[in-house]
């Protein structure tokens, strides 16, 4: 059975953890398989916490230095919701040594993401802006579930803020110049048919079949010989990452200066206000 292939690491926030006694990423070694799974499990909504994405480092190194380990499905655990993506509030009204922990975690985990060796198949079972769409960018194969309210594109600019250069070559890498250029502008979340068209997501599959569709994929992707196609990804991808990687601590004080602006966390604070008066 497919099921079989997979063994089971969740990613949780702390707050929402069991007792202390258990860990956090828990990294299972009964697969024989190789394969792993990813479940994103930070409710209500997946958001990107700073706790979040230190864990997702720490559980893909381990995986990374698991030879027993080739490829990983990457999927979440919240009912509709991929990810919500960068937590908003670890972006509002936080200290400047905060905001450059913070930025510092979202670059390591999108390099590690990019650069993995293992191979990295999306399982997007839910609306995916922004960070959310990030994380499956960096996959090396997208299946989204058919479900007219799983949008997924970088909305930034919906927000008053800006896409940083390298989450704009990930995406230009993924759809072409010109679609990139037109959805970063517009902030566009493209419904599944249309994130199919345009290449942002590699299928479209009714939703009971999502998880099941990526464990085909991955049989496909490592029926290739690891060094090989590790040796590909790393000649197509290693350029975009060098770039952030020559400047990381540039990047983080652009990053500093920009989310300190009065105006944009003025932005900010309307765009979180505005997700939490939606309920009342
Ligand atoms: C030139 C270069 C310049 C350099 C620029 C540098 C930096 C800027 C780059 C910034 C990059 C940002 C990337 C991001 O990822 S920003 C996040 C974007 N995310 C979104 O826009 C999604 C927002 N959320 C939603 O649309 C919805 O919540 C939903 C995901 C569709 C789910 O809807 P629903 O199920 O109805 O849930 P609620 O809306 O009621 O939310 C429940 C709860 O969760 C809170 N919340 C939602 N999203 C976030 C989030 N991203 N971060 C933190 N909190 C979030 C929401 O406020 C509710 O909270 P309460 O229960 O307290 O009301």
């Amino acid at each position: 059975m497919a099921q079989d292939l997979v063994d089971g690491l969740l990613i949780k926030a702390r707050s929402h953890l069991p007792p202390p006694s258990e860990p956090l990423g828990k990294l299972s070694k009964r697969d024989r398989k190789g394969v792993a799974v990813i479940k994103l499990k930070n409710p209500p909504v997946n958001s990107l916490s700073l706790e979040v994405l230190t864990e997702f480092v720490i559980s893909l190194e381990k995986l990374e230095n698991d030879k027993t380990f080739r490829g990983v499905i990457v999927t979440s655990d919240c009912p509709g919701i991929f990810s919500a993506g960068l937590d908003l509030t670890e972006m509002c009204g936080k200290s400047q040594a905060h905001y450059a922990e913070f930025w510092r975690a979202v670059q390591e985990l999108w390099l590690r993401l990019y650069l993995s060796n293992l191979v990295l198949i999306a399982a997007i079972n839910g609306v995916s802006p922004a960070g959310g769409c990030l994380i499956s960018l960096t996959c090396d194969y997208r299946v989204l579930a058919d479900n007219p309210k799983y949008n997924i594109g970088l909305n930034e600019t919906l927000l008053g803020v800006v896409a940083p250069s390298w989450f704009k070559d990930t995406l230009v890498n993924t759809v072409g110049h010109r679609t990139a250029e037109r959805a970063l502008q517009l902030g566009l979340l493209f419904p599944p048919a249309e994130a199919l068209r345009v290449g942002m997501v590699d299928q479209v599959v009714p939703e009971d079949q999502v998880h099941s569709t990526a464990l085909s994929v991955m049989a496909q992707w490592l029926a290739v010989p690891d060094h090989a196609r590790q040796l590909t990804k790393s000649l197509m991808r290693k350029p975009t990452a060098d770039r952030l990687v020559k400047q990381r601590d540039a990047d983080i004080q652009y990053f500093l200066q920009f989310v300190s602006r009065d105006s944009i966390q003025k932005s900010l604070r309307m765009y979180l206000d505005k997700l939490r008066q939606k309920k009342g």
